[in-house]
């Protein structure tokens, strides 16, 4: 039996194609969620463990631990993909803003690994860890600063546990740009943001599903940053 790996906010989009890519595969999954929705429940019947997770509190952090624990002694991977993508203007209180993603894109990557060193290391494969940051990492984002602080935090303990954890695991960034767009986007705003990229295109979840096999494939990569961002940064 394989070792199952552990996926973070797959409740959709990328996280649910990723595990679905996973399961089609037949690699156990292992996935926390924050709304229940069919996706989960469809996840469920493939035969995926599914953890209910709001990670805004440290208790509901610490009780999803304590079951990512229990679930397996060990695991292949862990995929932090659960997110928030919040605009500052929309928070009137702006210490809970950036306590709440700090908390969610970094604290939790944090605990997380550091809370599964052992079930990481314990077995003769070598493991991976990836960390969702975002195009923002490196460039910062006038809309979203505290979202771009804290997914810059995540790429740093990208290094740090790459550092710390090597040679038994493999700790990468995923860095997407604009990947999805979200219900409601104007057509507007879709046109605009097209044109953000040199190739002028948005692929779909299936971009970082083909980005997570490549690192879990690779024996030479760690500490590094994939970046799917269509030529955005040369624009
Ligand atoms: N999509 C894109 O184009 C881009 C994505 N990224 C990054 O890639 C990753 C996946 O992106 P995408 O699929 O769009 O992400 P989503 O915006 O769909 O969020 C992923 C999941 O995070 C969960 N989540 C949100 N808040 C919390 C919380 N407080 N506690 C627990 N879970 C929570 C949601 O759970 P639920 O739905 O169950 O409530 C959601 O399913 C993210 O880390 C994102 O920042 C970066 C750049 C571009
Ligand atoms: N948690 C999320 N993070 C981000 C999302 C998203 O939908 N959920 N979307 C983006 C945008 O696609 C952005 O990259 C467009 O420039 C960024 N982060």
């Amino acid at each position: 039996m394989s070792l199952p790996v552990l996926i973070t906010g797959a409740s959709q989009r990328l996280g649910l194609a990723m595990a679905e890519s996973l399961l089609d595969q037949k690699i156990p999954v292992v996935i926390t969620y924050r709304t229940y929705k069919p996706s989960v429940a469809s996840l469920k019947e493939r035969g995926a463990t599914v953890i209910q997770a709001d990670f805004s509190t440290e208790q509901a952090i610490d009780r999803a631990i304590a079951e990512i624990k229990a679930i397996n002694k060990s695991y292949r991977a862990v995929i932090h993909n659960a997110s928030d993508w919040a605009i500052d203007d929309k928070y009137e209180n702006k210490d809970q803003l950036m306590t709440y993603m700090m908390r969610i894109h970094a604290l939790v990557p944090y605990r997380i690994n550091l809370a599964l060193e052992t079930h990481l290391t314990n077995h003769n494969l070598v493991a991976d860890i990836i960390h969702m940051t975002d195009y923002v990492q490196e460039t910062g984002s006038e809309k979203h600063m505290a979202y771009a602080a804290s997914k810059a935090a995540l790429h740093n303990l990208t290094l740090s546990f790459a550092k710390r954890l090597a040679p038994k695991v493999k700790v990468n960034s995923i860095a997407p740009a604009l990947l999805m767009f979200n219900d409601g986007d104007s057509d507007h705003y879709k046109e605009k943001a097209r044109t953000k990229s040199l190739l002028e295109v948005v692929p779909g979840a299936q971009e970082a599903v083909k980005a997570m096999h490549y690192l879990m494939q690779s024996e030479y990569i760690t500490g590094q940053t994939l970046h799917l961002d269509g030529g955005r940064h040369l624009k």
